[in-house]
Protein backbone atom coordinates (compact mmCIF):
# COMPACT_ATOMS: atom_id res chain seq x y z
CA UNK A 1 0.00 0.00 0.00
CA UNK A 2 1.46 3.29 -1.02
CA UNK A 3 0.51 5.70 1.67
CA UNK A 4 0.99 9.40 1.87
CA UNK A 5 0.90 11.67 4.92
CA UNK A 6 -0.60 15.06 4.73
CA UNK A 7 0.71 17.14 7.20
CA UNK A 8 3.82 16.30 8.54
CA UNK A 9 3.35 18.06 12.22
CA UNK A 10 3.56 16.24 15.44
CA UNK A 11 1.13 13.49 14.73
CA UNK A 12 2.22 13.38 10.80
CA UNK A 13 5.37 12.72 11.48
CA UNK A 14 4.37 9.91 14.34
CA UNK A 15 2.88 7.98 12.11
CA UNK A 16 4.74 8.26 9.13
CA UNK A 17 7.91 7.84 11.21
CA UNK A 18 6.32 4.19 12.87
CA UNK A 19 5.14 3.31 9.00
CA UNK A 20 8.64 4.07 7.37
CA UNK A 21 10.72 2.47 10.55
CA UNK A 22 8.85 -0.56 9.17
CA UNK A 23 9.95 -0.46 5.68
CA UNK A 24 6.40 0.80 4.34
CA UNK A 25 6.17 3.02 0.86
CA UNK A 26 5.31 6.08 2.21
CA UNK A 27 5.68 9.84 1.83
CA UNK A 28 5.11 12.67 4.23
CA UNK A 29 3.97 16.27 2.70
CA UNK A 30 3.93 19.30 4.15
CA UNK A 31 4.00 23.30 3.80
CA UNK A 32 6.89 24.01 5.85
CA UNK A 33 10.21 24.06 3.71
CA UNK A 34 12.29 23.61 6.83
CA UNK A 35 10.62 20.79 8.09
CA UNK A 36 11.09 18.89 4.93
CA UNK A 37 14.57 19.32 4.40
CA UNK A 38 15.74 18.59 8.04
CA UNK A 39 13.19 15.08 7.71
CA UNK A 40 15.06 14.51 4.24
CA UNK A 41 18.22 15.47 5.44
CA UNK A 42 18.91 14.25 9.05
CA UNK A 43 16.03 11.78 9.15
CA UNK A 44 13.06 11.90 11.76
CA UNK A 45 14.07 11.79 15.60
CA UNK A 46 11.64 10.57 17.91
CA UNK A 47 12.27 10.60 21.12
CA UNK A 48 10.49 8.02 23.21
CA UNK A 49 10.68 7.37 27.03
CA UNK A 50 13.93 9.36 27.00
CA UNK A 51 15.08 7.03 24.28
CA UNK A 52 16.01 9.06 20.66
CA UNK A 53 16.06 7.16 17.44
CA UNK A 54 16.12 8.31 13.96
CA UNK A 55 14.59 6.69 11.14
CA UNK A 56 15.06 7.37 7.42
CA UNK A 57 11.94 9.21 6.26
CA UNK A 58 11.00 10.31 2.22
CA UNK A 59 9.20 13.77 3.20
CA UNK A 60 8.06 16.85 0.37
CA UNK A 61 6.65 20.20 -0.17
CA UNK A 62 5.20 19.64 -3.51
CA UNK A 63 2.33 17.10 -4.02
CA UNK A 64 3.74 16.84 -7.85
CA UNK A 65 6.41 15.20 -6.69
CA UNK A 66 4.77 12.00 -5.35
CA UNK A 67 3.38 9.04 -7.32
CA UNK A 68 0.35 8.19 -7.15
CA UNK A 69 -0.91 6.95 -3.80
CA UNK A 70 -3.68 4.86 -2.26
CA UNK A 71 -3.86 6.03 1.09
CA UNK A 72 -3.98 9.62 2.16
CA UNK A 73 -3.47 9.89 5.81
CA UNK A 74 -4.95 13.62 7.02
CA UNK A 75 -2.91 15.04 9.55
CA UNK A 76 -3.45 18.90 9.13
CA UNK A 77 -5.29 20.97 12.49
CA UNK A 78 -9.13 21.34 11.23
CA UNK A 79 -9.02 24.32 9.31
CA UNK A 80 -6.70 23.36 6.71
CA UNK A 81 -8.58 19.89 5.63
CA UNK A 82 -10.04 21.02 3.05
CA UNK A 83 -7.22 22.21 1.67
CA UNK A 84 -5.33 19.03 2.28
CA UNK A 85 -8.67 17.04 1.09
CA UNK A 86 -7.85 18.66 -2.22
CA UNK A 87 -4.82 17.56 -2.34
CA UNK A 88 -5.76 14.32 -1.49
CA UNK A 89 -8.03 13.88 -4.26
CA UNK A 90 -5.10 14.96 -6.36
CA UNK A 91 -2.87 11.99 -4.94
CA UNK A 92 -5.27 9.67 -4.94
CA UNK A 93 -6.26 9.07 -8.84
CA UNK A 94 -7.74 12.49 -10.06
CA UNK A 95 -11.14 12.18 -11.11
CA UNK A 96 -11.30 8.81 -10.77
CA UNK A 97 -10.76 8.92 -6.66
CA UNK A 98 -9.61 5.42 -6.62
CA UNK A 99 -7.54 5.58 -3.71
CA UNK A 100 -8.80 6.54 0.12
CA UNK A 101 -7.94 9.15 2.79
CA UNK A 102 -8.12 8.33 6.37
CA UNK A 103 -8.64 11.28 9.00
CA UNK A 104 -7.72 10.99 12.56
CA UNK A 105 -7.93 14.43 13.53
CA UNK A 106 -9.77 15.61 16.64
CA UNK A 107 -13.01 17.56 16.78
CA UNK A 108 -16.08 17.10 14.55
CA UNK A 109 -16.76 17.90 10.59
CA UNK A 110 -13.50 16.83 9.17
CA UNK A 111 -15.01 13.61 7.72
CA UNK A 112 -17.60 15.39 6.25
CA UNK A 113 -15.33 18.13 4.38
CA UNK A 114 -13.00 15.37 2.85
CA UNK A 115 -16.97 13.75 1.79
CA UNK A 116 -17.53 16.47 0.01
CA UNK A 117 -14.09 16.44 -1.88
CA UNK A 118 -13.31 12.25 -2.54
CA UNK A 119 -17.06 11.25 -1.93
CA UNK A 120 -18.20 9.11 0.69
CA UNK A 121 -17.33 5.97 0.27
CA UNK A 122 -13.39 7.10 -0.27
CA UNK A 123 -13.12 8.41 3.51
CA UNK A 124 -11.94 6.58 6.52
CA UNK A 125 -12.01 8.26 9.78
CA UNK A 126 -11.23 7.72 13.70
CA UNK A 127 -9.54 8.38 16.50
CA UNK A 128 -5.96 7.88 18.19
CA UNK A 129 -4.68 8.11 21.70
CA UNK A 130 -1.00 8.23 19.99
CA UNK A 131 0.28 11.43 21.62
CA UNK A 132 2.79 13.34 19.94
CA UNK A 133 4.94 17.19 20.09
CA UNK A 134 6.76 18.92 18.01
CA UNK A 135 10.29 19.24 19.03
CA UNK A 136 12.13 21.26 16.35
CA UNK A 137 12.67 20.63 12.31
CA UNK A 138 12.45 17.00 12.45
CA UNK A 139 12.42 16.32 15.66
CA UNK A 140 9.13 14.82 17.71
CA UNK A 141 8.54 13.67 21.16
CA UNK A 142 6.24 10.29 20.81
CA UNK A 143 4.21 11.40 24.12
CA UNK A 144 1.53 8.91 24.75
CA UNK A 145 0.66 5.68 23.08
CA UNK A 146 -2.63 4.04 23.42
CA UNK A 147 -5.02 2.78 20.56
CA UNK A 148 -5.90 3.97 17.28
CA UNK A 149 -9.73 2.88 16.39
CA UNK A 150 -11.34 3.25 12.75
CA UNK A 151 -14.08 2.42 10.57
CA UNK A 152 -15.66 3.60 7.34
CA UNK A 153 -17.20 7.02 6.82
CA UNK A 154 -20.13 5.97 5.62
CA UNK A 155 -21.30 2.94 8.27
CA UNK A 156 -20.07 -0.30 7.31
CA UNK A 157 -17.62 -2.45 6.65
CA UNK A 158 -14.93 -2.00 3.92
CA UNK A 159 -12.00 -4.17 3.03
CA UNK A 160 -9.66 -1.06 3.03
CA UNK A 161 -10.52 -0.46 6.76
CA UNK A 162 -9.22 -4.34 7.66
CA UNK A 163 -6.41 -3.38 5.48
CA UNK A 164 -5.04 -0.49 7.68
CA UNK A 165 -6.00 -1.75 10.60
CA UNK A 166 -2.96 -4.43 9.50
CA UNK A 167 -0.67 -2.52 8.25
CA UNK A 168 -0.96 -0.23 11.26
CA UNK A 169 -0.77 -2.89 13.90
CA UNK A 170 2.33 -4.40 11.56
CA UNK A 171 3.94 -0.96 12.78
CA UNK A 172 2.95 -1.23 16.44
CA UNK A 173 0.48 1.23 15.90
CA UNK A 174 -2.41 -0.50 18.02
CA UNK A 175 -5.19 -0.15 15.82
CA UNK A 176 -8.72 -1.80 15.59
CA UNK A 177 -11.94 -1.07 13.04
CA UNK A 178 -15.00 -0.88 14.49
CA UNK A 179 -18.72 -1.06 11.86
CA UNK A 180 -20.16 2.23 13.12
CA UNK A 181 -17.19 4.59 13.68
CA UNK A 182 -19.71 7.60 14.87
CA UNK A 183 -19.68 6.97 18.31
CA UNK A 184 -16.27 6.50 18.83
CA UNK A 185 -15.81 10.63 17.14
CA UNK A 186 -18.44 11.05 19.92
CA UNK A 187 -16.20 9.89 22.84
CA UNK A 188 -13.31 11.44 21.76
CA UNK A 189 -14.98 14.87 21.27
CA UNK A 190 -16.45 14.35 25.17
CA UNK A 191 -12.54 14.46 26.33
CA UNK A 192 -11.90 17.17 23.80
CA UNK A 193 -14.56 19.05 24.73
CA UNK A 194 -14.00 18.81 28.45
CA UNK A 195 -10.54 19.04 28.51
CA UNK A 196 -9.69 21.87 26.21
CA UNK A 197 -10.79 24.57 26.09
CA UNK A 198 -10.65 24.84 29.76
CA UNK A 199 -6.72 23.99 30.07
CA UNK A 200 -6.22 26.27 26.97
CA UNK A 201 -7.98 29.42 29.04
CA UNK A 202 -6.31 28.88 32.56
CA UNK A 203 -2.44 27.63 31.40
CA UNK A 204 -2.94 24.54 33.44
CA UNK A 205 -1.93 21.07 32.30
CA UNK A 206 -4.30 17.81 31.87
CA UNK A 207 -4.07 16.69 35.17
CA UNK A 208 -4.65 19.86 37.23
CA UNK A 209 -8.48 20.53 36.04
CA UNK A 210 -8.77 17.66 38.22
CA UNK A 211 -6.95 19.03 41.09
CA UNK A 212 -9.69 22.70 41.71
CA UNK A 213 -13.30 22.43 42.68
CA UNK A 214 -13.81 25.05 40.05
CA UNK A 215 -12.37 23.33 37.41
CA UNK A 216 -13.97 20.21 38.19
CA UNK A 217 -17.22 21.82 37.96
CA UNK A 218 -16.76 23.59 34.64
CA UNK A 219 -15.53 20.24 32.93
CA UNK A 220 -18.90 18.36 34.43
CA UNK A 221 -21.13 21.43 33.28
CA UNK A 222 -19.29 21.56 29.58
CA UNK A 223 -19.84 17.91 29.61
CA UNK A 224 -23.03 17.59 30.58
CA UNK A 225 -24.19 20.05 27.76
CA UNK A 226 -22.92 17.99 25.40
CA UNK A 227 -24.05 15.07 26.73
CA UNK A 228 -27.72 16.28 26.62
CA UNK A 229 -26.97 17.26 23.00
CA UNK A 230 -25.76 14.04 22.09
CA UNK A 231 -29.06 12.42 23.47
CA UNK A 232 -30.92 14.73 21.61
CA UNK A 233 -29.31 13.30 17.71
CA UNK A 234 -29.53 10.24 19.96
CA UNK A 235 -25.91 8.92 19.83
CA UNK A 236 -24.94 6.29 21.86
CA UNK A 237 -22.76 7.29 24.75
CA UNK A 238 -21.26 5.09 27.15
CA UNK A 239 -22.61 5.46 30.77
CA UNK A 240 -20.35 7.49 32.70
CA UNK A 241 -18.78 9.41 30.33
CA UNK A 242 -17.90 12.22 32.58
CA UNK A 243 -15.81 9.57 34.59
CA UNK A 244 -14.24 8.70 31.21
CA UNK A 245 -13.08 12.17 30.42
CA UNK A 246 -11.74 13.09 33.67
CA UNK A 247 -9.74 9.15 33.49
CA UNK A 248 -8.27 11.11 30.30
CA UNK A 249 -7.53 14.21 32.50
CA UNK A 250 -5.27 11.82 34.58
CA UNK A 251 -3.80 9.22 32.18
CA UNK A 252 -2.43 12.38 30.49
CA UNK A 253 -2.02 14.56 33.39
CA UNK A 254 1.36 16.10 32.39
CA UNK A 255 0.22 17.20 28.97
CA UNK A 256 -0.73 20.27 28.34
CA UNK A 257 -3.81 19.79 25.61
CA UNK A 258 -3.00 20.07 22.03
CA UNK A 259 -5.45 22.98 22.26
CA UNK A 260 -3.34 24.84 25.14
CA UNK A 261 -0.46 24.19 22.69
CA UNK A 262 -1.88 26.18 20.22
CA UNK A 263 -2.89 28.74 22.50
CA UNK A 264 0.71 28.79 24.14
CA UNK A 265 2.50 28.92 20.66
CA UNK A 266 -0.33 32.53 18.96
CA UNK A 267 -1.89 29.29 16.52
CA UNK A 268 -5.24 29.28 15.40
CA UNK A 269 -6.77 26.20 17.76
CA UNK A 270 -9.52 23.89 16.77
CA UNK A 271 -12.06 25.33 18.99
CA UNK A 272 -15.33 25.47 16.37
CA UNK A 273 -14.49 21.73 16.14
CA UNK A 274 -14.81 20.81 19.56
CA UNK A 275 -17.34 23.16 21.52
CA UNK A 276 -18.24 24.85 18.26
CA UNK A 277 -19.25 21.68 17.24
CA UNK A 278 -21.65 20.87 20.38
CA UNK A 279 -22.97 24.93 20.61
CA UNK A 280 -23.88 24.02 16.06
CA UNK A 281 -25.31 20.55 17.25
CA UNK A 282 -27.21 22.03 20.55
CA UNK A 283 -28.93 24.71 18.13
CA UNK A 284 -30.06 22.61 15.53
CA UNK A 285 -32.34 20.76 18.52
CA UNK A 286 -33.08 23.79 19.88
CA UNK A 287 -31.18 22.97 22.81
CA UNK A 288 -29.08 26.06 24.65
CA UNK A 289 -25.61 25.04 25.47
CA UNK A 290 -24.51 28.51 27.71
CA UNK A 291 -20.86 27.12 29.33
CA UNK A 292 -19.75 25.82 25.76
CA UNK A 293 -20.91 29.16 23.62
CA UNK A 294 -19.12 30.66 26.39
CA UNK A 295 -15.81 28.79 26.38
CA UNK A 296 -15.76 29.17 22.92
CA UNK A 297 -16.11 32.88 22.72
CA UNK A 298 -13.35 33.33 24.90
CA UNK A 299 -11.29 31.11 22.64
CA UNK A 300 -11.91 32.85 19.69
CA UNK A 301 -11.43 36.37 22.16
CA UNK A 302 -7.29 34.64 22.90
CA UNK A 303 -7.03 33.99 19.17
CA UNK A 304 -8.15 37.27 18.30
CA UNK A 305 -6.28 39.45 20.43
CA UNK A 306 -2.93 37.36 19.18
CA UNK A 307 -4.12 37.24 15.68
CA UNK A 308 -4.09 41.21 15.57
CA UNK A 309 -1.16 41.75 17.32
N1 LIG B 1 -0.55 16.07 18.74
C1 LIG B 1 -1.27 15.10 19.31
O1 LIG B 1 -0.84 14.46 20.29
C2 LIG B 1 -2.60 14.73 18.74
C3 LIG B 1 -3.17 15.45 17.70
N2 LIG B 1 -4.36 15.01 17.15
C4 LIG B 1 -4.95 15.74 16.04
O2 LIG B 1 -4.18 15.50 14.86
C5 LIG B 1 -4.25 16.64 13.98
C6 LIG B 1 -2.83 17.11 13.68
O3 LIG B 1 -2.25 17.55 14.90
P1 LIG B 1 -0.69 17.81 15.09
O4 LIG B 1 0.10 16.81 14.36
O5 LIG B 1 -0.49 18.00 16.54
O6 LIG B 1 -0.55 19.22 14.31
P2 LIG B 1 0.76 19.97 13.84
O7 LIG B 1 0.42 21.43 13.78
O8 LIG B 1 1.95 19.53 14.63
O9 LIG B 1 0.99 19.43 12.34
C7 LIG B 1 0.24 19.83 11.23
C8 LIG B 1 1.22 20.09 10.08
O10 LIG B 1 0.50 20.21 8.85
C9 LIG B 1 1.03 21.31 8.14
N3 LIG B 1 0.07 21.75 7.13
C10 LIG B 1 -0.87 22.74 7.21
N4 LIG B 1 -1.54 22.83 6.04
C11 LIG B 1 -1.03 21.89 5.22
C12 LIG B 1 -1.32 21.50 3.88
N5 LIG B 1 -2.27 22.09 3.16
N6 LIG B 1 -0.58 20.52 3.31
C13 LIG B 1 0.42 19.91 4.03
N7 LIG B 1 0.74 20.25 5.31
C14 LIG B 1 0.02 21.21 5.90
C15 LIG B 1 1.30 22.31 9.24
O11 LIG B 1 2.08 23.41 8.83
P3 LIG B 1 1.71 24.87 9.50
O12 LIG B 1 2.00 24.69 10.96
O13 LIG B 1 2.63 25.79 8.78
O14 LIG B 1 0.26 25.10 9.25
C16 LIG B 1 1.99 21.41 10.27
O15 LIG B 1 3.35 21.23 9.95
C17 LIG B 1 -5.10 17.68 14.72
O16 LIG B 1 -6.45 17.56 14.32
C18 LIG B 1 -4.97 17.27 16.19
O17 LIG B 1 -6.05 17.68 16.99
C19 LIG B 1 -4.98 13.88 17.59
C20 LIG B 1 -4.46 13.15 18.60
C21 LIG B 1 -3.26 13.53 19.30
C1 LIG C 1 -6.53 13.56 24.92
C2 LIG C 1 -6.01 14.99 24.87
C3 LIG C 1 -6.84 15.87 25.75
C4 LIG C 1 -4.59 14.88 25.36
O1 LIG C 1 -3.98 16.09 25.63
C5 LIG C 1 -6.10 15.50 23.45
O2 LIG C 1 -6.63 14.83 22.58
C6 LIG C 1 -5.67 16.86 23.07
O3 LIG C 1 -4.89 17.48 23.78
O4 LIG C 1 -6.15 17.32 22.01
Amino acid sequence: MKITIIGAGAMGCLFGGLLSEQGMDVHLLDVREEQVVALNDHGLTILHQGVERIVKVRAVTEPAAIPRTDLAVIFVKHAQTEAAARIAAHLLGGNGYNGHALTLQNGMGNAEIIADVLGEEQVLCGTTAQGAMVLGSGKIQHSGVGETVIGMWRPGRGEIATEVTEVFTAAGISCREVDDIEPVLWKKLFVNVGINAITALTGLRNGQLLDLESTRRLMQDVVSEALAVAEAHSIKVPSDILKHVEQVAQATASNRSSMGQDVDDQRPTEIDAINGYIVRKAKERGIAAPVNQTLVRLVQTVQGKYAAS
